[in-house]
């Protein structure tokens, strides 16, 4: 009964430039040591895609507010808790700046062909191929933890 669940706002930014992603090892904070997007929450006042652009210049150094395009949309709950995160998945197909660390994430290129999915988010390696392929999608994957998936909801959706 999702009915009754706290839903909050973030975004998810994922850098591609030719054939490699950069991502970020989150060194403290939510998802602690896991490799992933660029991303946090969305505060009040700011839009979705504002919010995405501001994430991944705290958290790389670069600029992405040409280049990002609107590729997902991802709910998060978790067994025992009454909270959904509302994901907002995003695309740059380029950006500007150097890749810097923060005191929250060291950027790190990787290969596509090689993507590090057991030191990233569970659900990563399901939605990653639609995201990989160019496709837009919605997901739903409901966690015990921070690295068990019960069970999860994935479907492509046509391109806006
Ligand atoms: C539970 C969860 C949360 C996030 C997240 C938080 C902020 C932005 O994304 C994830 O990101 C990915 N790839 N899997 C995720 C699972």
């Amino acid at each position: 009964d999702l009915s009754q669940l706290v839903r909050k706002l973030y975004t998810l930014t994922i850098i591609k430039h030719g054939e490699k992603l950069l991502l970020g090892f989150k060194k403290r904070g939510f998802g602690q040591n896991k490799i992933n997007g660029f991303g946090g929450k969305v505060e009040s006042g700011e839009s979705i895609a504002n919010a995405a652009v501001r994430e991944v210049d705290e958290e790389s150094g670069l600029d992405v507010s040409r280049t990002i395009r609107k590729v997902g949309l991802l709910e998060f709950s978790f067994e025992g808790e009454n909270t959904l995160m509302e994901v907002h998945v995003f695309l740059a197909d380029g950006f500007a700046g150097q890749p810097r660390e923060s005191e929250e994430m060291r950027p790190e290129w990787h290969p596509i062909s090689s993507l590090p999915y057991d030191r990233m988010w569970a659900d990563d390696r399901l939605w990653y191929p639609l995201l990989l392929a160019g496709a837009c999608f919605r997901g739903h994957f409901h966690f015990k933890g921070h690295d068990t998936v019960l069970e999860h909801t994935l479907r492509e959706v046509p391109v806006q």
